[in-house]
Order: C-alpha cells, then sequence, then structure tokens
C-alpha cells in the first residue's frame, strides 16, 4: 500500500476548501483532515488592544489534535477510512491506482507548522490579491463573524507576516493562482497528483 500526502494551503478565501473538496471528489481512497476544524473555542482566543481576537496564529488552532488526526491516518489508513464510515473502493478504470491513498491537508496555516513540512509530499499554497481576498471575506460569515476593520487590522497583516514566515522556511511549495477558475486548478492540480500516484505505483 502506498500513500500521499497533499497540502492545500493558501490565503484566507484562496479556494482550498473548494479545491480540496474537488480533489476529493475526483480521487478514489482520499480524505481531507481541514486546520479550520481545529479552532480553539473562543474563550481561549487571544485578544488584542483593539479587542480584536487573534485567529490568524497558530494560537489559535489545536494543532497537536490535528497532527494526531494525521497520524491515525497515516498509521492505517484504511481502519482510518472505515472509523469515518467510509469503505475503500477501487477507482474507475484505474485499477493500478488503486492502492494509493491520499490525504488532502487543507488550511490557511499548514506550512508555518514545521511537523506538518516533512509529512506532506506535494505543497500547493493558493494566493490571490488583497482586493479580490477582501471581496471574498467580507462576503463569508465566519463564527464568530469578523469585527469592523477586523481584516485590515488583524487578516492582512497576519498573512503577511505568515506567508513571509513560510517563504523563509520552506522552499518545496508550488504557487497556484487563486485567480484562475475552479475548473483550471482543479484540473493542473488534479493532473500533477495523478502523475504522482502513477510514480508511486511504478506505471509512468
Ligand atoms: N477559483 C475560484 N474563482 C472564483 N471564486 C472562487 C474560486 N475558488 C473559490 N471561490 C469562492 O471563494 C470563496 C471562498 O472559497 P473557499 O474554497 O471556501 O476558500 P478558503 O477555503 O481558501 O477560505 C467561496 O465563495 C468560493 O465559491
Ligand atoms: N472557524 C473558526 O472558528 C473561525 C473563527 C473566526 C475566524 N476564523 C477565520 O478563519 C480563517 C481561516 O479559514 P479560511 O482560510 O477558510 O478563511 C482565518 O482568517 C480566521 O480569521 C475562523
Amino acid at each position: 500500500m502506498k500513500k500521499l500526502i497533499i497540502g492545500i494551503g493558501g490565503i484566507t478565501n484562496g479556494g482550498k476548501s473548494t479545491l480540496a473538496r474537488s480533489l476529493h471528489e475526483h480521487i478514489a481512497n482520499s480524505y481531507i483532515i481541514a486546520q479550520d476544524t481545529f479552532f480553539k473555542d473562543d474563550s481561549f482566543v487571544a485578544v488584542d488592544s483593539r479587542g480584536f481576537k487573534q485567529y490568524d496564529v497558530l494560537d489559535a488552532l489545536n494543532m497537536d489534535k490535528m497532527m494526531n488526526k494525521i497520524q491515525t491516518w497515516q498509521k492505517d489508513p484504511v481502519s482510518f477510512l472505515a472509523s469515518h464510515g467510509l469503505r475503500a473502493q477501487s477507482p474507475r478504470g484505474l485499477e493500478t491506482l488503486k492502492d494509493v491513498y491520499v490525504l488532502i491537508i487543507e488550511g490557511f496555516l499548514i506550512y508555518n507548522y514545521r511537523p506538518f513540512n516533512e509529512i506532506i509530499d506535494k505543497k500547493y499554497f493558493l494566493h490571490i490579491p488583497y482586493d479580490i481576498c477582501k471581496a471574498r471575506r467580507c462576503s463569508r460569515t465566519y463564527n464568530p463573524p469578523d469585527p469592523s476593520g477586523y481584516f485590515d487590522g488583524h487578516v492582512w497583516p497576519m498573512y503577511l507576516k505568515n506567508r513571509k514566515e513560510m517563504e523563509d522556511t520552506v522552499t518545496d511549495i508550488v504557487y497556484l493562482d487563486g485567480t484562475q477558475s475552479k475548473h483550471q486548478l482543479f484540473s493542473t492540480v488534479y493532473k500533477q497528483i495523478e502523475m504522482e500516484m502513477q510514480r508511486l505505483t511504478g506505471n509512468d
């Protein structure tokens, strides 16, 4: 059995969940672990002097818990899928790839957490310009909702800081232009993953 771990990282509202979901739909025996399901309870998130909750930092997330879930998958993907109500299956027409189990790790701060960089085989990072990011963010409602001024006062400056830190420490990232169509992004990444799966199963 072969295992492949794909990272779909990037800016808030860059299209990470959308891309991760399409990949999952098209790759048999794949599973998504999403970082935004590991936020700490609101009461444990620090607040700055302006009253802004510090959500866009690793401290706001239960990264140990996320790592534990990933390790459970790594130990035994078949049991992992079964315990999440999924049965391992043969992909349509690609019999030879059936023994590849694919984990998709999706999130806005996955490459800022060092242990992940060692285990992610293919690292993708979606980016979009400030204006598009702000527009997409403003049309979405988080829980708790963004207070007024949150994007410019917290989200964007933290994005710039986290991105710089990532660029200074991680070198093997494939950058994706999140202004491309959903289909274009899916098709670019899917082709590369398919090639990687073929390489793993010795079919290239
Ligand atoms: N390639 C794209 N082009 C235009 N809009 C997109 C694209 N990908 C995602 N979106 C839209 O942007 C918003 C955020 O997408 P989402 O996948 O939830 O982003 P993220 O997980 O990075 O926060 C959604 O309204 C989604 O439909
Ligand atoms: N899911 C939550 O509990 C929660 C709460 C408040 C803010 N957020 C925001 O989620 C963003 C990260 O997720 P996305 O990359 O999907 O936008 C961060 O910018 C953070 O400000 C999430």
